[in-house]
C-alpha cells in the first residue's frame, strides 16, 4: 500500500483486483450516476472559513454517538457483499473498524454472519461498537428473527434502510448480467430464514408498501436505538422524531437509490434544522477527504459514515487496507479541525462554512 496516500487513491488498485462485474456492483449507482458524482462535488462546492489564534492545541477526535463511544466521527457505513471484495470479508472490516474504536454498521446482506463479525471484532477491542442495518421486512416474524439475531449477538443500535422501497437500478449491473452472489458465497445473516433458498438475497423484500407504522412495530419489538438511514426531506426527519427514532442518517445510498436526489450534503442543513436538537444526525455520501468530515459537521451533522472508500481498502489490503484508510481519513480531519481553529468535532459551527461556486 506504499504510496496510497489519500483515500481516492485506493480506487484505481481496487479496481485493478477486483472482478471488472463486482468493481462496477461497488462503484456503479442509479441511472446515470448523476447523484453518485454530486455527492462529492457538492463537497467541492463548500469553502471552509476557518478561526485562527484560538489557542485550542492539537485536535481531539473522540466523539460519543447516542451517547456510545466513537474515536473520531467517522463510522463505517453498511455495504453489503465484503466476500466480493476480499476472501477475509466482513471479518477483516471488523477488526479494522474495531482496532480504530469506530462504530461499524453492518449490513443485514453481510457475508459473513453478524455473530461472527461480532466475535471477530472483540478479537481486537475489549468493548467494539457494532450496529446492525436493517432493511424491514413486510414480514415482521421476518424481521423480528433477523433482529432478535442482531440483538443475542451484541449490536447497540439498529439502522433501518428507507430509502429503499425497491432495488435502485443499476444500469452497469445489467449491463454485465450481476444480479445474484457467486456460487459458495451467501447473505449469512437470512441463512436459516427459509429452507428453500438459505441466504440467498432474493428473500429480502424491499417494498413500496413499507410505512411509519412499520417503523412503530419496529420500535414496539426492540429497546435498541433506532437510526433511520435514506432521509434527505426536511419533513420526514420531523416526523422520525415525532415517532420515536432515536438518530437520523441523511443518505442518498451513495446515489445508489434514485437518481438525481440531491447530494447528502446539500440535504443534510434543513434536515438538521428541522429536527432543531431533538435527534443525532449523521450523514453518509462523498465522504473522502477530511475537509468534507469538518463540512458535514460543520452542518450540524454529529458523525459521517463512509462506503466505498472502506470496499476498496477491504479490497487492496484486507484488514490492513481498511486501517490505513480509516487512518487517513482521521489524520485529515484533525488537520482539518487545527486549521480551522478548532479542538475537537464538537467546536465545528455553521459559520465556518460557505456554500458557493466550486473553488
Ligand atoms: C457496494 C455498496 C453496497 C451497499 N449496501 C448497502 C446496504 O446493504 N444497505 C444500506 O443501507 N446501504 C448500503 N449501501 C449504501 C451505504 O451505506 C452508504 O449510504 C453509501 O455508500 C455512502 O456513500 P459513499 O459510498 O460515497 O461513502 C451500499 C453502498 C455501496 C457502495
Ligand atoms: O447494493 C446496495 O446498495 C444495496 O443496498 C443492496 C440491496 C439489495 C441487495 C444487495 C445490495
Amino acid at each position: 500500500m506504499d504510496g496510497l496516500l489519500t483515500v481516492a487513491d485506493f480506487e484505481a488498485p481496487a479496481a485493478e483486483a477486483l472482478d471488472p462485474v463486482h468493481y462496477d456492483y461497488f462503484a456503479g449507482g442509479a441511472r446515470d450516476e448523476i447523484t453518485v458524482r454530486a455527492n462529492t462535488s457538492a463537497f467541492a462546492r463548500i469553502r471552509l472559513r476557518p478561526r485562527v489564534l484560538r489557542g485550542r492545541g492539537t485536535p481531539r477526535l473522540a466523539t460519543t454517538v447516542l451517547g456510545q463511544p466513537a474515536s473520531m466521527p467517522v463510522l463505517l457505513a453498511p455495504t453489503a457483499f465484503h466476500r466480493l471484495a476480499h476472501p477475509e470479508a466482513e471479518r477483516a472490516t471488523a477488526r479494522a473498524a474495531a482496532r480504530a474504536g469506530t462504530v461499524l454498521v453492518a449490513a443485514m446482506l453481510s457475508t459473513v454472519a453478524i455473530e461472527d463479525i461480532a466475535a471477530e471484532a472483540r478479537k481486537v477491542a475489549a468493548d467494539p461498537v457494532l450496529w446492525f442495518q436493517l432493511y424491514l421486512q413486510r414480514d415482521m416474524g421476518f424481521t423480528e428473527a433477523v433482529v432478535r439475531r442482531a440483538e443475542a449477538a451484541g449490536v447497540r443500535a439498529l439502522v433501518v434502510t428507507a430509502d429503499s422501497p425497491a432495488l435502485g437500478h443499476h444500469e452497469r449491473n445489467d449491463r454485465n448480467g450481476f444480479h445474484d452472489l457467486p456460487p459458495g458465497m451467501r447473505c449469512e445473516n437470512l441463512r436459516e430464514l427459509r429452507a428453500d433458498e438459505p441466504g440467498h438475497v432474493r428473500q429480502v423484500d424491499l417494498s413500496p408498501d413499507l410505512s411509519w407504522a412499520h417503523v412503530a412495530r419496529l420500535r414496539a419489538l426492540t429497546d435498541l436505538p433506532i437510526l433511520l438511514k435514506g432521509v434527505l426531506h426536511p419533513e420526514d426527519a420531523r416526523i422520525a422524531a415525532d415517532e420515536g427514532v432515536d438518530g437520523i442518517v441523511v443518505s442518498n445510498h451513495g446515489g445508489r437509490q434514485l437518481d438525481t436526489a440531491l447530494a447528502s450534503v446539500e440535504a443534510l442543513p434543513a434536515v438538521v434544522d428541522a429536527v432543531a436538537g431533538r435527534l443525532p444526525v449523521l450523514l453518509d455520501g462523498g465522504i473522502r477527504r477530511g475537509t468534507d468530515v469538518v463540512k458535514a459537521l460543520a452542518y450540524g451533522a454529529c458523525a459521517v459514515a463512509v462506503g466505498r472508500p472502506v470496499v476498496w481498502g477491504l479490497t487492496v489490503g484486507g484488514e490492513d487496507g481498511v486501517t490505513r484508510v480509516l487512518d487517513i481519513l482521521r489524520d485529515e480531519t484533525a488537520h482539518t479541525l487545527m486549521l480551522c481553529g478548532c479542538g475537537t468535532p464538537a467546536e465545528v459551527s455553521r459559520d465556518l462554512v460557505l456554500a458557493g461556486p466550486p473553488c
